[in-house]
């Protein structure tokens, strides 16, 4: 079984033609406003961005620019002032919190810094919550070659405190791709992580893109982790400032340094 056969490819392979991307989340002038009156702070002043399906996009920018806002707003964790966010073809803005947090469930997968696994849980069964919780029964074929591809066979009966950071972060990658969810948000995923293993996670994250076809938004500060999307999107103030494709860590700094980040 391998991982490239688990899941219909989305994209052409390389040296094909290009087909149209589709969005697999959008953005249309999303403004959010914390607090009122005069403590009131703009996060976000009017964000249009689309994230195409089965790209690995990473979002940056400098401290405050409002890269976690913008996130959290993706992927229906908090709500927007004014505007609209997609998730292909659902309209998130003014669900109620009971249809959110069910998409959330059966259609984003989250990577956090701190790795949030749960420490009496050993790996598989870490891996498996999300769709125990949901009362599903994974794919054993397609866990099977995620556990396989994340280098995980070894170590499935360890709990987190028995695993490397590395180790505990692809279990957490395992566990968010497990559902085979439409987009997965990844927030400063190697931040707590030597760069060797920082450099394995950023692999195993682009690989879930190229060979399945999965959708990968990832928040970072790390140029070096940057140039392992393909594209980056640059915030400013609250405002998209810049858009970089195929980006490198060289370029990613000299965009970076002229926003003054
Ligand atoms: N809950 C909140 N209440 C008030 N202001 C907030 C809140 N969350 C964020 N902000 C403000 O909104 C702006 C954007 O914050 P956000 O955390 O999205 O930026 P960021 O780019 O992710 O920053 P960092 O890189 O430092 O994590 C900042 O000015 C921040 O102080």
């Amino acid at each position: 079984m391998s991982w490239t056969t688990a899941q219909p490819a989305q994209w052409s392979g390389p040296g094909g033609a290009e087909p149209p991307r589709e969005a697999a989340v959008r953005a249309h002038g999303v403004r959010k406003m914390y607090g009122r009156g005069e403590n009131a702070v703009a996060a976000l002043r009017g964000v249009d961005v689309a994230f195409d399906k089965g790209a690995f996009t990473a979002i940056m920018g400098p401290s405050g620019s409002g890269k976690s806002t913008l996130m959290h707003v993706l992927a229906g964790l908090d709500s927007v002032s004014a505007g609209q966010v997609w998730l292909g073809d659902t309209e998130l803005t003014g669900m109620n919190d009971a249809r959110l947090t069910r998409l959330r469930r059966d259609r984003i997968g989250f990577v956090f810094q701190a790795f949030n696994l749960i420490p009496a849980l050993n790996a598989q069964a870490n891996i498996e919550l999300p769709m125990t919780l949901a009362r599903r029964s994974p794919d054993r074929e397609w866990y099977n070659s995620i556990v396989q591809r994340l280098g995980l066979t070894e170590r499935l009966t360890h709990r987190p405190t028995e695993l490397s950071g590395g180790q505990q972060q692809r279990v957490a990658i395992a566990r968010a791709l497990l559902p085979r969810p439409d987009v997965v948000f990844a927030d400063e995923p190697t931040g707590n992580l030597d760069s060797t293993s920082g450099a394995e996670v950023l692999s195993m994250l682009r690989a879930s893109v190229r060979e399945t076809g999965q959708t990968v938004v990832m928040v970072t500060h790390d140029p070096v982790a940057a140039s392992y999307a393909d594209r980056v999107v640059l915030l400013a103030d609250g405002s998209v400032a810049g858009d970089i494709a195929a980006p490198t860590t060289d370029s990613v700094l000299d965009a970076l340094r002229h926003l003054g980040g």
